[in-house]
């Protein structure tokens, strides 16, 4: 039977199968730069959970929610229908907010328990994170805690978040992109998604970190509550002179009939700012996650502007006294 494009591997039994899942992790990472980790620590409940808290955030009225806009700058906070996609120069249909650990997150006031589930929750995907990531590092030819150093999860500088994003239900929606092709910005992501909540596609085949031409052969891959896709970003491609392969992916409403909303939670393992990046075989030359981070979030981020929100705001016919000011 052929292999599948994105395999199911399962992280059981990690210390004494560590090199198998090592070669498993790394094969799907070559080609596909995706795979769907099962066994992983963390339990439907608890993604419910997360779920739920993402719900309650989401349908607080809008001038709640923008009581922390986006700030391009930083990445971190609310943004509504503001993301244009250099790939399609359209905004997606989505909303989505940002959080680093030291970032501003809404109040338990506002959202219940807040804090709490989702302090437990980003544990849980550090964790899960760490064993993939020092898996990867071992690959490379790095030390065990290479990429754990190089992510620096505790540190001042740390540039990991958590994204809970929300695409909004929608009919016909032939000519929009809930989220348009993309490649994701950091080193690694875990994405969790919802049963019945389908709509993400992937297309391999990118051979540089430096190259943003697109494919035209898109593979859908069915949302399920439980298992974590995993892929590679664009830093980690670099990073790893290219071999781990950080590709497009977008997501889809359907062209003709209805689509339900659909919620996912990104968690964006990302280089800390101070951390150099140069790979294994020194492919490029060295340049702080921090610069990376910068230049990447401008050219996908930076059009994100207080009268973007504004006028989308607007255009649903919400109100739109809501204080958005997100750096131009
Ligand atoms: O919602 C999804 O399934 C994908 C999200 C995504 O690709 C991103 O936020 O980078
Ligand atoms: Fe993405």
């Amino acid at each position: 039977m052929a292999k599948p494009l994105v395999p199911t591997i399962s992280l059981k039994d990690f210390e004494n199968r560590r090199d198998i899942i090592t070669k498993e992790i790394i094969d799907a990472c070559e080609y596909a730069g995706f795979l769907t980790l099962v066994d992983h620590g963390i339990t439907v409940d608890e993604i419910n959970a997360q779920f739920a808290i993402s719900k309650a955030f989401f349908d607080l009225p809008f001038d709640v929610k923008a009581r922390i806009p986006h700030d391009v700058k930083t990445n971190n906070g609310w943004e509504y229908k503001s993301q244009l996609r250099p790939s399609t120069n359209m905004v997606d249909q989505k909303e989505s907010f940002w959080m680093m650990k030291r970032s501003e997150w809404p109040s338990d006031n506002d959202v219940p328990n807040f804090r709490e589930t989702t302090s437990k929750f980003i544990s849980k995907c550090e964790g899960i994170s760490d064993k993939v990531l020092s898996c990867l590092s071992i690959a490379l030819g790095f030390e065990e805690d290479y990429f754990r150093k190089g992510m620096g999860i505790d540190e001042e500088d740390s540039l990991t978040q958590l994204r809970l994003i929300h695409y909004m239900a929608s009919e016909n929606a032939a000519g929009t992109w809930r989220a348009g092709p993309h490649t994701d910005i950091g080193c690694l992501t875990l994405l969790f998604q919802r049963d019945g909540e389908d709509g993400l596609e992937i297309c391999p085949g990118r051979e540089s970190s430096h190259s943003y031409g697109i494919g035209d052969t898109f593979t859908p891959l069915p949302a399920q509550t439980g298992p974590i896709v995993v892929n590679i970003g664009d830093m980690l491609m670099a990073w790893s002179d290219d071999r781990l392969k950080a590709n497009f992916h977008r997501v889809r409403a359907k062209d003709v009939g209805k689509s339900p909303d659909r919620y996912s939670i990104a968690y964006f393992n990302t280089g800390r700012k101070g951390a150099i990046m140069q790979g294994p075989g020194k492919k490029n030359p060295p340049i702080t996650c921090g610069q990376w981070f910068n230049e990447a979030t401008e050219r996908q981020f930076g059009a994100m502007s207080k009268r973007r929100q504004e006028v989308a705001l607007k255009e649903d016919g919400k109100t739109a006294t809501a204080t958005v000011s997100a750096a131009a």
